[in-house]
């Protein structure tokens, strides 16, 4: 067996107290063997962890990794205009290459700001699963599925598509890469296909997950075409099981918030995405209150425009806030269990907490630092002060993805000249 011991730590428990401890972790099985006093001799390599605060890692429930190149492409429109005047005309150029570099660029950004786990909808997913297996995160993989503007053939390959990557791709990367079979929204992809292939989805054992309720453009067609809410439709097509999750429910009204909290599907909070395309304010408070699981999530760089978990914390708590018209609202515990275990639950992994046999993924944040400075209560640093550059240690499955500051397992001069490259070329291609 070969240990790695994080040493002279505080400790973020699933109760959210905080306790001085060391963690040992055997990196032959990926999980933490145990928390407590002086472990640093029973372990072959240390990390030091003091005056640090010991997290599990942050679970990022929705993003779209790859496009990291496109970050700063195009700004302040809204999803509509913003998807069909500038994104898919620029996605329409991408190559597998270009996914790549881009996924790359992600995993870098999301391993330095201490991400161990994502969910992620895109296209290439062969590409990305390559890049995840490189940088040694977990991730929810699948390949996002448009079929509206498609000739009938077109529309069953790309839902076919996303299908056979969700078979192929299962438990990849020695068990770090899940999947799930990704309609892109309710509105994108027509109910024919959604009738066709979600119980080929279920029968694969894999979960469904899309975009849903997100701006009130979305909502009004499914409303006036099928005189239902678009969550009561999305019941009726089978995708609000359980193990499903949808990205954003902002406009969601009391019956959904109970057919979610019914269902037991888990909704993905993306408030700086929410809040850079002006979709609206999500009821999160009410979520909660529901009894609905909800994680957080990044979206991706292109509408955000970073990928830190971080700043999404104090997004959600400050935005949960503002919706509901409460100061008590979406309190920091409440976000500190969103940016780890309960996000981890929303996309089906077992991470998100420190506790002997859990999964090894953690996070290691530098206390040292004016923003940080005093200590009176970590939640509450964790969720409204700490910043991605804070992160000193990332860890995921056991092993090391950052050390000090340094990521391991990517070269990150070089994926960022790779970025830059391809980003150049392809703004050649698409804007001249
Ligand atoms: C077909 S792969 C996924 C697809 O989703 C697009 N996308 C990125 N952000 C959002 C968002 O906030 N709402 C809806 N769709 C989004 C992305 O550009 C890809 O085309
Ligand atoms: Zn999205």
């Amino acid at each position: 067996m070969t240990m790695l011991a994080i040493t002279e730590g505080r400790i973020l428990r699933p109760d959210l107290s905080v306790t001085a401890a060391d963690v040992l972790i055997d990196r032959d099985s990926g999980e933490i063997s145990a928390i407590g006093p002086d472990l640093a001799g029973d372990a072959d390599e240390t990390l030091d962890a003091a005056n640090s605060l010991v997290t599990p890692g942050y679970v990022n429930g929705h993003c779209h990794v790859a496009m990291s190149l496109l970050r700063g492409y195009a700004d302040d429109k809204p999803l509509d205009a913003w998807l069909q005047e500038d994104i898919w005309p620029a996605e329409g150029a991408l190559t597998s290459d270009d996914v790549r570099a881009g996924a790359e660029l992600g995993l870098l950004e999301m391993i330095k700001s201490g991400i161990t786990a994502f969910a992620d909808m895109y296209f290439h997913i062969p590409d990305i699963a390559d890049a995840v297996e490189t940088a040694g995160l977990r991730a929810r993989l699948g390949h996002g599925i448009v079929t509206v503007g498609k000739d009938g053939d077109a529309a069953r390959e790309d839902a076919r598509t996303s299908l056979e990557i969700a078979r192929e791709f299962d438990g990849a990367a020695d068990g770090r890469i899940s999947t799930a079979f990704m309609p892109h929204s309710l509105t994108t992809v027509g109910s024919e296909y959604l009738d066709e292939f979600v119980p080929d989805a279920r029968a694969a054992g894999v979960p469904v997950h899309y975009h849903a309720n997100e701006t009130e453009d979305e909502v009004a067609p499914i409303v006036d075409e099928r005189g239902v809410r678009p969550l009561e439709y999305a019941a009726e097509m089978g995708m609000l099981e359980p193990e499903d999750f949808v990205a954003h429910a902002v406009h969601v009204d009391d019956t959904e918030i109970d057919l979610l909290a019914e269902a037991g599907t888990g909704v993905v909070h993306c408030p700086a995405s929410n809040m850079k395309l002006a979709s609206g304010m999500a009821p999160v408070q009410q979520l909660l209150e529901a009894g609905v699981t909800v994680g957080l999530g990044t979206d991706g760089a292109a509408s955000n425009n970073d990928l830190s978990m971080l700043d999404e914390a104090r997004d959600a708590a400050m935005l949960g806030k503002l919706a509901a018209d409460d100061a008590s609202a979406v309190p920091a515990e409440a976000v500190v269990d969103m940016l780890t275990g309960e996000s981890a639950a929303v996309i089906g992994l077992e991470s998100g907490r420190l506790e002997v046999g859990a999964p090894a993924d953690l996070a290691v944040i530098d206390l040292e630092q004016p923003h940080l400075t005093p200590p009176h209560d970590l939640v509450s640093h964790l969720t409204y002060a700490a910043a991605a550059a804070d992160v000193r240690h990332t860890v995921c499955d056991g092993r090391i993805l950052m050390r000090d500051r340094e990521v391991l397992t990517l070269d990150e001069a070089a994926v960022r000249e790779n970025a830059l490259e391809a980003a150049e070329a392809l703004s050649a291609r698409v804007d001249g």
